[in-house]
């Protein structure tokens, strides 16, 4: 059987990948590889010996520009060194030989402002949508409760039940989109698989601190069509063992943290299919 092998990238602010290869080893990954953005503009590290892309947390660039926006211009203008082809092409090769990525955080900010999400009709190079500064103007560190569409074609949300409780931790989170038909065909063909909801998954919200940014619809984390390329602001890698939620002293908590379920379907989804 193929070894299903994970790549997080590093470098210029990130600060989750330790936490990301962890995820992906403890989810089922045979590797997880940790590489410095540099290795794949030199030509040391390619994506094509992966089939899972991270893309992780952080202060890329110290968030000049609106976060990720300068990491975003890297990735879709630099060369691979002595290859004669760009970064961004190994990307567009990556997912469309099947495989996945998955941006969370300052990740997602990055694949947003790629133009890798929601990638409508197949354009993963044309930016529609952004995420910017949280309504209340304030970095937010907390708990949400975010209600999971079960229609979403989304690979990483398979099998679960109402919706997952994870931590954000941002100061950029506030989801929008470029005019209604965006957000029409995002919410049309369910690529939004994630929102901000009330602690019972009842209803999406946009009231605060349950929707800490103001994100329209409360999308908290998107796909695209294929389900394969998804990012969202919650940290599932920062809640995979019980130790790491807030109230673990005083609850009776299953042994497995809520986040694991991504990285799990993104390891199940690489053994059946490569
Ligand atoms: N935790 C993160 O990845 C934060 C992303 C970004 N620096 C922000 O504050 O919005």
């Amino acid at each position: 059987m193929t070894k299903a092998k994970a790549l997080v990238i590093t470098g210029n602010g990130t600060n989750c990948e330790m936490e990301a290869a962890h995820a992906c080893r403890l989810g089922g990954f045979d590797e997880a590889r940790i590489a410095h953005i540099s290795e794949l503009m030199s030509g040391e590290v390619s994506l094509d010996d992966y089939h899972f892309l991270n893309l992780t947390g952080g202060f890329l660039d110290g968030d000049d520009l609106g976060s990720a926006k300068a990491q975003a211009n890297r990735l879709r203008y630099a060369a691979v060194e002595g290859k004669g082809e760009l970064l961004v092409d190994q990307i567009s090769r990556f997912i469309a030989d099947g495989k996945l990525i998955l941006g969370v955080c300052n990740g997602f900010q990055l694949l947003v402002k790629m133009g890798m999400l929601p990638a409508l009709g197949g354009d993963y190079l044309k930016q529609t949508a952004t995420l910017t500064y949280n309504a209340n103007g304030r970095f937010q560190d907390r708990w949400c409760y975010l209600k999971c569409d079960p229609a979403s074609p989304s690979l990483y949300t398979r099998g679960i039940e109402g919706g997952v409780y994870l931590p954000v931790r941002h100061g950029e989170g506030k989801f929008l989109v470029d005019d209604a038909r965006t957000l029409e065909a995002i919410e049309g063909k369910h690529l939004s698989c994630l929102k901000y909801s009330d602690k019972n998954y009842n209803a999406p919200t946009m009231e605060f601190p349950e929707n800490p940014n103001g994100s329209v619809n409360a999308i908290a984390g998107i796909c695209d069509e294929t389900g394969r390329v998804m990012g969202l602001m919650p940290h599932p890698e920062a809640f995979v063992h019980r130790t790491q939620h807030p109230r673990w002293t005083r609850e009776e908590l299953p042994e497995e943290g809520e986040g694991l379920i991504f990285f799990k379907n993104a390891a199940k989804y690489v053994k059946e299919n490569f």
